[in-house]
């Protein structure tokens, strides 16, 4: 990859493809590729076939995808493996066919087993059963790890997989029921606080910019009062109540996305197939871990939102929400040996993820 490659970044938009172009762009990057889901849906094969061979990139960065928290992936399961082995199939094998040089894909750690030995290695993919909720979803990504390594060995292509654990930042999806756990816990934790202070010009401008279903900017006090109910967000006998999904328990480890877009430009500028391969004799686990290799339980991480928040009512546990894997650290040791570490700690991560946060909800 170097500063004229003609580089594709599917999915500019989102948390992550938005951090990769914005990373490409301050290294000088120029000749840069993007279209939104609008102008090029990547299910469709016939208008992928057509782009990869009218535009033939050098360079890909895969990070379009169907993506969404715990109950979402648990909710649209069928969606979920039908998007995304369709948008990776379809770049992943145009991009064979068109003579892309390197191709980057990004998958999850929710690949590995439910019950996997912690910290996570590389190797430990494919040696148990997969957490039942986003099985579909990690399905399709162990289908897009084998892609990329059948491809490499059978063509000789030059494609790389990228295993993140779960990320933050801007451009987050802050939907309420949708979002990972970080980014609603934010938006619920501010709408908590705004309803203890009968800030309803907060609400209203928060609802403004991100309509939850029922409500918005010219819904009385009383119908933003019952529809943030709804969703967890709860005034009663004077205090508000802010619920987190589950037990409290799962523990998660966080990274923020333009650390791990820099992981992905690094990965792109230094590495090749071969060199991620542990083991000449054995062409296996290639893909590589991006994490902090530290995690915290999800109750701790709420208290942590609570405090920067400002909130001061109280935390409910609703145990009829899935927990999902009890734990998912990741082994980091491989990306650290390639010389690569994340630089942005949580506690400054939730501070500035907070902070874009209410700038963008004003
Ligand atoms: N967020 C996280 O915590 C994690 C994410 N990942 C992986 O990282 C990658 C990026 O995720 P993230 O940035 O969070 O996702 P987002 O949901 O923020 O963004 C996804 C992007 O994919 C594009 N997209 C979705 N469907 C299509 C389609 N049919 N055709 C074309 N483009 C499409 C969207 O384009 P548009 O905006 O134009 O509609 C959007 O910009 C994914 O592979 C995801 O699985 C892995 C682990 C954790
Ligand atoms: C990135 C990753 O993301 C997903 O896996 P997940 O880590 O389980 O996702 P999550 O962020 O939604 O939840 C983490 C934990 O947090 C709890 N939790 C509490 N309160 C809220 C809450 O309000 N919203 C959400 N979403 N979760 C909450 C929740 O119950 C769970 O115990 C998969 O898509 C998977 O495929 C994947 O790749």
């Amino acid at each position: 990859m170097n500063k004229d490659s003609k580089i594709y970044i599917a999915g500019h938009r989102g948390l992550v493809g938005s951090a990769i172009l914005k990373s490409l762009q301050e290294k000088g990057y120029q000749n840069l590729l993007l279209r939104t889901s609008s102008e090029l849906d990547l299910r469709d094969s016939a208008q992928v076939a057509e782009f990869f061979a009218k535009e033939k990139p050098d360079v890909v960065f895969l990070a379009a995808a169907k993506v969404g928290g715990i109950v979402a992936n648990n909710t649209y399961r069928g969606t979920f493996i039908y998007d995304n082995l369709m948008i990776q199939n379809n770049v992943i094998h145009e991009s064979y066919r068109s003579g892309v040089q390197k191709l980057l894909f990004l998958g999850s750690t929710c690949i590995y087993p439910k019950e996997c030995p912690q910290p996570m290695k590389e190797e430990y993919l494919l040696t148990g059963p997969l957490e039942y909720t986003n099985e579909p979803y990690a399905i399709a990504k162990i289908a897009g790890i084998k892609l990329c390594e059948s491809y490499n060995l059978q063509y000789g292509t030059n494609y790389l997989s990228v295993m993140p654990t779960n990320l933050y930042g801007p451009n987050d999806n802050f939907d309420l029921e949708k979002s990972h756990v970080l980014p609603a816990l934010i938006r619920k934790i501010h709408l908590g606080k705004a309803l203890e202070n009968a800030d309803w010009e907060t609400l209203r401008s928060d609802l403004k910019n991100l309509p939850i279903e029922g409500v918005d900017q010219n819904s009385t006090d009383a119908e933003i009062t019952g529809i943030l109910e709804k969703y967890g967000v709860k005034l009663k006998d004077g205090q508000v109540h802010v619920e987190i999904w589950g037990s409290g328990r799962p523990r998660r480890e966080f990274l923020w996305s333009e650390d791990m877009a820099d992981a992905c430009v690094f990965i792109m500028e230094q590495l090749d197939f071969a060199q991620t391969c542990p083991d000449s004799d054995e062409i296996r686990n290639t893909h590589i871990n991006i994490g902090t290799g530290k995690d915290i339980s999800i109750a701790e991480l709420a208290e942590q939102i609570k405090a920067e928040v400002g909130f001061q009512g109280s935390l409910y546990f609703n145990s009829s929400k899935p927990d999902g894997t009890l734990r998912k650290l990741t082994d980091v040791n491989k990306l650290h040996n390639l010389g690569w570490k994340h630089v942005k700690e949580l506690e400054q991560g939730i501070r500035d993820i907070y902070s874009w946060y209410t700038s963008q909800s004003r």
